[in-house]
């Protein structure tokens, strides 16, 4: 092309890059140093960028990090706000789901992304803007795949997130299913299923295997096609750029620069549907918390904080039904116990007795009718106080996996219970026999890795957990059914004592024969049908004569 001249007799640089041809300048004749100074300079460079890296990585990194552990702090203690009503309506699953999983795609967020896409748009802006200002129109060419590479790779990454959503469920259901092999694993022997349950498991297994499969056939076209996409923006570069240096309107040395900055976009392009994806999985997390910590508890705690929780219990009218169930529990139920009072509430399974319980602890409040200790209705007590002062003992014993010790003085000052208490508790429980035997005494483990106790073991480390406190008032709920007539009785001689100046509630569907009451209450489908002292129930001929008799055949045919 004989008439053909340069497009530009002079590349359009950096001022930073001009400044540094200046100083190098002088030296352009000794090629030793100025390769030593070339390459000392990118050395420098590359330190710079590792630090700069370091640095951001410390602040955005660690900073989500911070976030992280506030978030899951305030997760849990508004767990421990919430009331009875929300654990029942929600799955363990679902809650463990919130503070693990939702918390930590938050974090995602707050971290690795905000510093992705900070990365990403900064490179993208830095390339395109050089490669504008090098050829605007080479630019167009070379760009045009890009935006629908990381349309393609947004879509991907949906099909991607979809696909971990599943088996990520699947993972779950077989965690499930290996757990409650483990702990039903005397069921299952004893009525030889462990061939069906393996049956479960294969099931579940082959459907985790099939989806997990699929997955990673998915991921192995995704790289793939992102380097095909870079490598045609690379050819385009080659092919228009070759063009157009034939006809002298671009030079050789901007294809090269070109294919530079193509391949410096590789990362970020690839990365924004990534980074897009998630943003969104965090917002929806986050959504999800947000909705969580809106939730009020449904037991408002209104109340003073009236110090004393003191004087006669009383049940006016209360009737309750289970709002998640709509189970009647309680009808008409009226009940006063004088301060100091010993009562005994019996009936049948499911007649309403443990709820009695719970409504005196605002587990629940009740729709209708009142509940005052002292003339104060309940909801006039700080829910703090209240419970403090009553001492319950559930009809389901549950033991944390940590020393005996620290089980039965659980909830208490450290400087409060010291030794003595904790063993005049195990001893009003007679349990410290027992405990006396474990080779570490009251420094066993129990639980999942400690040492395994008996249904009645565990009951009475409950109860001594129940007696170690010095509450006003005190609930039984069902606590004896797992242990020995023997053992009983010697209980019930010990809390004679331990009741003598503190208002009893002891819920049961037995009579204890060696304690007086001052009232005993039976009740029949959240109603009562009889009520008086054991002399004026024994002459009324009803349930409860019934099964004192029946109960005292039966011991003395034992
Ligand atoms: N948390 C709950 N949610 C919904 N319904 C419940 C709940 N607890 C108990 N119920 C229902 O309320 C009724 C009374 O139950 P409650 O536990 O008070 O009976 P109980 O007399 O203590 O029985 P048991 O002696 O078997 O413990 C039952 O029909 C039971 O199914």
């Amino acid at each position: 092309m004989p008439n053909a001249k340069p497009a530009t007799t002079h590349a359009i640089n950096d001022p930073l890059v001009e400044w540094f041809i200046a100083v190098l300048d002088p030296i352009k004749g000794n090629f030793i140093k100025l390769v030593t100074i070339c390459s000392v300079t990118i050395l420098l460079l590359a330190l710079a960028r590792g630090l700069l890296m370091f640095l951001m990585r410390q602040t955005i990194i660690v900073m989500s990090r911070h976030i992280e552990y506030d978030q899951k702090n305030e997760v849990f203690a508004h767990y421990q706000l919430l009331d009875t009503n929300f654990y029942k309506t929600h799955s363990t699953g679902d809650m463990m789901n919130r503070i693990t999983e939702d918390v930590s795609r938050v974090r995602s967020y707050t971290g690795p992304a905000i510093m992705y896409l900070i990365n990403l748009l900064s490179l993208i802006a830095f390339c395109v803007i050089n490669m504008v200002r090098k050829d605007p129109l080479l630019t167009l060419y070379v760009l045009a795949p890009l935006p629908i590479l990381a349309a393609t790779i947004y879509i991907v990454n949906q099909i991607i997130y979809k696909k971990s959503e599943k088996i990520q469920s699947l993972l779950s259901d077989l965690t499930t299913n290996a757990q409650e092999s483990y702990s039903g694993i005397r069921v299952i022997k004893s009525f030889v299923q462990e061939k069906a349950m393996f049956g479960f498991f294969e099931k579940n297994s082959v459907d985790y295997k099939n989806n997990a499969i699929g997955l990673a056939k998915v991921e192995s076209i995704y790289f793939p096609s992102m380097a095909l996409m870079i490598g045609l923006s690379t050819l385009i570069t080659i092919l228009i750029g070759g063009v157009q240096a034939l006809h002298d309107t671009t030079k050789v040395g901007v294809i090269v620069e070109f294919v530079i900055y193509i391949n410096m976009l590789q990362f970020p392009v690839s990365a924004i549907g990534w980074v897009a994806s998630m943003i969104q999985r965090a917002s929806a997390s986050q959504k999800r918390l947000n909705e969580f910590l809106q939730t009020e508890p449904s037991i408002a705690d209104k109340g003073k904080a009236i110090e004393h929780v003191k004087g006669d219990i009383v049940f006016k009218d209360v009737d309750f039904i289970y709002p998640h169930t709509g189970i009647h529990a309680i009808k008409k139920f009226s009940l006063t116990i004088k301060t100091g009072e010993k009562v005994l509430i019996l009936g049948k399974t499911g007649s309403g007795k443990s709820t009695i319980a719970q409504l005196l602890l605002r587990f629940y409040d009740a729709q209708k009718g009142d509940i005052t200790i002292g003339k104060v209705p309940l909801q006039s007590y700080s829910i703090k106080n209240l419970r403090e002062q009553i001492s319950y003992v559930p009809q389901d014993v549950f033991l944390f996996s940590d020393t005996v010790a620290n089980n039965i003085s659980f909830g208490l000052e450290a400087a409060n219970h010291p030794q003595e208490i904790i063993s005049k508790a195990a001893r009003q429980a007679s349990v410290e026999n027992e405990i006396m035997q474990f080779a570490e005494g009251y420094e066993t483990m129990v639980g999942e890795r400690g040492v395994t106790l008996s249904g009645g073991q565990k009951q009475r480390l409950s109860i001594a957990r129940g007696l170690i406190k010095q509450p006003e008032i005190v609930v039984f709920d069902d606590c004896l059914s797992a242990v020995d007539t023997a053992t009983e009785n010697t209980i019930i001689s010990n809390l004679y004592q331990y009741l003598e100046d503190k208002t009893a509630i002891i819920i049961t569907h037995r009579i204890f024969t060696l304690l007086h009451f001052d009232n005993i209450v039976v009740l029949e489908d959240g109603k009562i049908t009889e009520q008086g002292t054991h002399n004026e129930l024994m002459m009324k001929n009803g349930y409860y004569a019934e099964l004192y008799k029946m109960q005292t055949v039966q011991a003395h045919t034992e």
